[in-house]
């Protein structure tokens, strides 16, 4: 095997690593900064590993993104190292509809001038899924495979070989196995990862999480809990229109400020519309309410947010509508 493979942490490794480069820059003052993206195929753990990195505490800032290609999903400053991590809006590499192209498009913007990628695939396998994700990667970037899920892996010695034929899909920088779900793992990749962070200042404050406005977020909540509160049964297409974002000032001393929001669940069927409200409407009442307490506590504000449902078919195949919906 070649030495780019990374070998996990062992459980008697000491506390967590430092990055070298955040090391160095302790004693030179030189700081370190750079985007980093992390990719996969839907269900790799992207988002586990993004969480993990990021940590728990993520604040809203409205501060605008450094690039406008970019948008950045979270940021963390260990010593003089920062780390930037930017979002790719999903590999859906079945479907060749105005949707996924617009997509597809979309993710080789936000990954053709990082720093460096992380290429997430699942440990022991590699599908044609992974394959066409790779494939759209820009080449030039370094790229760092991670083999996750290991602890899905009940004999090691099963791995090696595994790894060898990975070496020959691409001249990955580093293979590093690993599983998001391990706290020591995760903090390696901070090391990992400096090493490919250029030298130049940082991009945000040391206390900075995310640039993301609230009215971002307050859409991508409403999505997250839609797609969980449905399951499987609703397809990929519904989106969500953020159509009214208004901020009232507190109005007494001790009081919050108000976001007054209104948001539209766009769906392809009469079937998809119904499955969203639920029976009497609790469904989307739900979806509303898990909703507000959860950007109550982000963005620090009392809430009041207001649920639509329309029915819209075949948008996803409708490249000017899918503009509108400010997909690209
Ligand atoms: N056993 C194990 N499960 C993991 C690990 N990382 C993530 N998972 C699980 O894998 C599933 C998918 O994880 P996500 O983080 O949502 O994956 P994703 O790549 O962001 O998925 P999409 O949002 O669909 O692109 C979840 O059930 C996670 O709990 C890991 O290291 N080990």
């Amino acid at each position: 095997m070649n030495d780019n493979v990374n070998a996990p942490a062992a459980p008697e490794d000491g506390p967590s690593a430092v990055p070298p480069a955040a090391d160095a820059a302790a004693t030179t003052g030189a700081r370190h900064c750079g985007l980093i993206a992390i990719v996969g195929k839907p269900n790799v753990g992207k988002s586990t590993l993004l969480n993990a990195l990021v940590g728990q505490k993520i604040s809203i800032t409205s501060r605008k993104a450094q690039t406008t290609r970019h948008r950045i999903t979270g940021m963390r400053t260990i010593d003089a190292t920062q780390f930037v991590f930017v979002d790719t809006p999903g590999f859906q590499t079945l479907h060749g509809n105005a949707l996924n192209k617009s997509l597809n498009k979309a993710v080789q913007g936000a990954v053709g001038d990082v720093d460096l990628i992380l290429f997430v695939v699942e440990a022991g396998s590699f599908t044609p899924a992974d394959a066409r994700v790779l494939a759209l990667l820009s080449k030039g970037i370094p790229i760092v495979l991670l083999a996750n899920k290991l602890d899905n892996i009940h004999r090691r010695g099963d791995v090696a070989p595994w790894l060898q034929t990975m070496q020959e899909k691409h001249p990955f920088a580093e293979i590093v196995p690993m599983s998001a779900k391990s706290a020591k793992d995760v903090e390696r990749m901070f090391a990992i990862c400096a090493k490919y962070l250029p030298e130049q200042p940082w991009f945000y404050e040391e206390d900075e999480l995310t640039d993301r406005s609230e009215k971002f977020l307050a859409g991508e909540l409403v999505r997250e809990k839609l797609f969980r509160l449905t399951g499987d049964e609703l397809p990929y297409t519904s989106t969500v229109i953020i159509d009214k974002f208004e901020e009232e000032p507190p109005q007494k001393k001790g009081q919050k400020r108000l976001l007054r929001i209104a948001a539209t669940i766009v769906v392809e069927r009469d079937s998809h519309k119904a499955m969203v409200i639920g029976d009497k409407g609790e469904r989307i009442k739900r979806i509303g309410m898990e909703t507000r307490v959860e950007l109550e506590k982000l963005a620090d504000a009392k809430v009041f947010i207001e649920l639509w449902v329309k029915v819209r078919s075949g948008w996803a195949d409708d490249e000017a509508r899918v503009r509108s919906f400010g997909y690209e």
